[in-house]
């Protein structure tokens, strides 16, 4: 793993962001052998790393043997090739790695078209250099490859692809089951949880709603919306969405082939954003999820903060309740207003949680005793 330190890269220092990005290889299957990190005012334009640093890289390859080098940030097709020539090895960056990760993890086929459709909108800006080192090379070869009218053809295709993934999406969309079920319970409040990848989303709702949805120690575990059904005692039924995660660095390009995930987080009446409190860089997560948030114009929609992981806190050597672990970390760490704290694997905390849920939703106008509906959908008058 590769990057540049620029001293400008937020708030997140450049070691915590190779954690994460070792966690992504990890996710898609392959091993960290090293890494290296450069301090620049800037990424090198053609080689991204300075010389010395390159040549460093290039000598290390003796010893670590690697066979692919991933660079924490995105890196320009010229870069990216330059790097290749230079290496001698296969060299992607973060963005690359992501949408890898997505491809591995789509099972559904509006997954696929979505992780599809982030993938062209991934190559279409990255055409445009795709064949300078054939340009490079001068003479022969390379002269009679494809130039400028070639590029425009390549442009032409991917964008046609991206309009019939768009149409293909769309077809997809009309099915989902998630409508049809907000169709048959019209009226009834809808909850997203949004949170940075990894934060415990799945395991959350999989805890409230009682099902039984993937949750794993894996980046991206979850790439479909899956909503199931919850009963607030006192206020009826709920419907409780979960969705892809964030996670920094990913262009908004990107972010918005997830369609369905911004879709559900669109509609949806209320945000639970969950937090992994244990991670080390959680207050950041934390801003780069409302980060995302803003750029999805929903940064102000009413939201509750659930967080998560709170038995990780806790003291090992004994067993803990409920009640001993709630009294003591409350005592410890007081919370914000509409903010809960939680451990969705213990279970622990869902009974405020769902009382923060009712007393929300009713302030926001959904009334105790609104239609409630069995099994089957029937309306059953209260
Ligand atoms: N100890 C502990 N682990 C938890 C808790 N909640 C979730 N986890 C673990 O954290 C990991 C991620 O959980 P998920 O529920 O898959 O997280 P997610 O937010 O859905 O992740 P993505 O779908 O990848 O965005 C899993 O290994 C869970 O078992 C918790 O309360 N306590
Ligand atoms: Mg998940």
């Amino acid at each position: 793993m590769a990057a540049v330190d620029t001293n400008r890269n937020s708030n997140w220092a450049i070691e915590d962001s190779l954690d994460e990005l070792c966690q992504l290889v990890a996710t898609a299957g392959a091993t960290v052998v090293g890494r290296i990190i450069q301090k620049l005012h800037a990424p090198a334009r053609n080689s991204y790393l300075g010389k010395g640093k390159l040549d460093e890289l290039i000598e290390m390859k003796k010893e670590l043997d690697y066979n692919l080098v991933i660079f924490d940030d995105e890196l320009s097709p010229i870069q990216q090739r330059s790097l290749e020539e230079a290496l001698g090895v296969k060299v992607i960056d973060r963005v690359a790695l992501i949408l890898d990760i997505f491809a591995k993890h789509a099972n559904t086929r509006e997954g696929q078209l979505q992780v599809e459709l982030a993938q062209m909108q991934y190559l279409l800006p990255r055409l445009a250099g795709q064949w300078s080192h054939l340009e490079r090379l001068g003479g022969g070869i390379g002269t009679r490859g494809p130039g400028e009218s070639q590029l425009e053809t390549d442009k032409r295709i991917v964008r046609t692809k991206i309009r019939n993934l768009k149409e293909h999406l769309d077809e997809v969309i009309i099915h989902r089951e998630l409508y049809r079920e907000r169709r048959r319970m019209r009226g009834v409040p809808v909850v997203s949880l949004v949170g940075y990848t990894n934060s415990g989303k799945s395991s959350l709702l999989n805890a409230v709603a009682r099902t039984d949805v993937l949750a794993e120690n894996k980046l991206f575990a979850t790439l479909d919306p899956t909503t199931r059904r919850l009963y607030i005692n006192g206020l009826g039924n709920v419907l409780l969405t979960d969705t892809v995660g964030f996670i920094r660095k990913l262009p908004p390009a990107i972010v918005k082939a997830f369609r369905a995930t911004l879709e559900e987080i669109n509609q949806a009446d209320l945000l639970v954003h969950v937090v992994d409190i244990t991670a080390k860089n959680a207050f950041e997560q934390c801003q780069t999820v409302e980060k995302i948030l803003t750029d999805m114009g929903v940064a102000d929609k009413p939201r509750l903060t659930a967080m998560n992981k709170i038995d990780l806190k806790l003291d090992t050597n004994r067993s803990w309740t409920e009640e001993e672990a709630l009294n003591l970390l409350k005592a410890e760490c007081p919370v914000a207003e509409n903010t809960v704290l939680i451990s969705a694997v213990k279970r622990w905390g869902l009974t405020e949680l769902n009382l923060m849920l009712k007393e929300k939703l009713i302030s926001m106008g959904f009334n105790p005793g609104y239609a409630v509906y069995d099994e089957i959908g029937e309306k059953k008058e209260q």
